[in-house]
């Protein structure tokens, strides 16, 4: 009576919500964390819900409450935490059971545990959870990998507890080994960029033009019933709505501008430089983040260097607006081609049409523009997302505005990092000729390193005097 179908181990932010999520759908579940005097308060939290909860004081007892084959989804931070947690549970555990890591870990870990559980009889399956807490208690977006089995032991208790897109469950099985968590990691590289363009037309807004911040997040409110409507917009709108009843100030004035990061959009670049990719938009966000810790450095600096800059008009909301969309969309389609990239590099046949659908709820980056990208992915899936038939119709139309905004932002010296990465990226990958030809000459030159001439096959070198 007492047994559960799945264990959650970590019962933090994430870990409590899917646990609570679960119990709701009527599937048993153990619960137990490191710090047990946690649990016993979470029980109280979960009120009528804590009929399906089943807790545990220590790994074995946890463990003993498990069906065969037993689940033990571990929600703790990525690195060690998850290393010693496997460690203490691998002996307790028997052939066919399932560890699975729903935390943010990098997925060269996740391959080299699935490798390391496989030879012991063990499934090892990485799972992305996005959506935050709201999303983890009522509907998250999940993106696994692993193997084929774990999947179809695990389908009938993510599916119930998962994000729905007009009745399709947001999750799906990705690919082997650490697909499922490299796809996470984009989706946040992905996040940082929306998250930075965001901020970006919030800066030209507040210091271009001095509207205060329930202004600025009334337009996004207008912003969210159009084209741009998204979980980020939407969000962005209600926290500079917000003030501070200690101050009566908006709260978002009350905030240090030094952002945290904990590692996921760093990797989406590492991982994108590694496979010969670029995306600028979600650089840009990931240094602009690093930009901002440096707060001493940077109010130095504003004393001390000129700004050059050259009155001009910023533009529209409107134009604003359309910008914004623009950026967005070339932030997805970078970060979709390091997918398409990754699935290449490491045989995972990703599915990017099905990545876009289980992104259409339930995660941070959700919005009206992958349903668009659903369909974008599917009419050219073995090209970039770029030169699928809708994507010239999809960016055409907003593109003036981001070539208006980009200048108009350059002239007055506000820094919109992630918009003009974005376009700059869009102008080098639709340049046909481009100005490589001088590097290789100048390789050439210092360095004997050869080029191919345009009217002959085969490796060349210049007199370069
Ligand atoms: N917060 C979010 O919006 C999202 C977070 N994630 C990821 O989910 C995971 C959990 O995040 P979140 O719930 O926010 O984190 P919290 O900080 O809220 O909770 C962390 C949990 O991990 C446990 N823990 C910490 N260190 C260890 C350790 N060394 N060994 C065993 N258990 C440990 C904690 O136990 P104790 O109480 O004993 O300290 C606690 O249960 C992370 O990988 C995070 O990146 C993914 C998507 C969204
Ligand atoms: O995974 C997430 C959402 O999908 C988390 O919100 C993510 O951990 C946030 O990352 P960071 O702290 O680096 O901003």
């Amino acid at each position: 009576m007492d047994e559960a179908r799945i264990g959650i181990y970590g019962l933090g932010t994430m870990g409590s919500a899917l646990a609570l999520n679960l119990a709701e759908k009527g599937i048993a579940t153990a619960v137990a964390n490191r710090e047990v005097e946690w649990i016993a308060p979470f029980l109280d939290r979960a009120g009528a819900l804590a009929g399906n909860l089943r807790p545990a004081d220590d790994p074995r007892a946890f463990v003993a409450r498990l069906t065969r084959p037993r689940v033990v989804l571990l929600m703790i931070p990525a690195g060690p935490p998850v290393e010693d947690t496997i460690a203490q549970f691998r002996p307790l555990l028997e052939r066919g059971d399932l560890v699975v890591d729903a935390g943010n870990s990098d997925h060269m870990d996740t391959t080299r545990r699935t490798e390391a559980m496989a030879a012991v009889g063990l499934h090892h399956m990485g799972l992305g959870v996005s959506g935050g807490e709201e999303g983890a208690r009522h509907g998250p977006s999940m993106m696994l990998g692993g193997d084929e089995a774990g999947w179809t032991t695990l389908r009938p208790l993510l599916e119930p507890i998962a994000a729905r897109f007009q009745g399709d469950p947001c999750v799906a099985h990705l690919g082997p080994g650490g697909a499922g968590h490299f796809v996470k990691t984009v989706h946040n590289g992905i996040e940082y960029a929306d998250m930075q363009m965001i901020a970006e037309i919030y800066g030209l807004l507040r210091d271009g033009e001095g509207w205060d911040a329930p202004e600025i997040g009334a337009l996004f409110a207008r912003w969210n019933d159009g084209p741009l409507a998204s979980f980020l917009v939407e969000t962005t709108a209600r926290v500079l709505s917000v003030s501070d009843p200690a101050s009566g100030r908006p709260l978002v004035d009350m905030i240090r501008d030094q952002a945290g990061q904990k590692g996921t959009g760093r990797w989406t670049l590492i991982e994108a430089l590694k496979l010969g990719q670029s995306a600028p938009a979600i650089e840009a966000a990931v240094g602009a983040r690093s930009w901002s810790a440096l707060k001493p450095l940077r109010l130095a600096a504003e004393a001390q260097l000129p700004a050059q800059t050259t009155a001009t008009e910023l533009p529209d909301p409107a134009t604003l607006a359309r910008a914004l969309y623009a950026g967005r969309l070339l932030a997805h389609l970078q970060g979709f081609e390091i997918l398409r990239a990754a699935s290449t590099e490491h045989g995972w046949s990703l599915d990017l049409s099905r990545v876009a659908a289980i992104w259409r709820a339930g995660c941070i980056i959700r919005s009206d523009l992958m349903n668009d990208l659903v369909g974008l992915f599917a009419e050219t899936p073995a090209r970039p997302g770029w030169l699928a038939p809708s994507a010239a119709g999809l960016i055409g139309p907003a593109l003036p505005s981001l070539r208006r905004t980009v200048a108009s932002a350059a002239m007055t010296g506000l820094p919109v990092p992630a918009l003009s990465g974005a376009l700059s990226w869009y102008d080098s990958i639709r340049r046909g000729q481009g100005t490589a030809n001088l590097i290789q000459a100048q390789r050439d030159a210092f360095g004997r390193h050869g080029f191919e001439r345009t009217d002959r096959a085969g490796t060349s070198h210049g007199d370069w005097g």
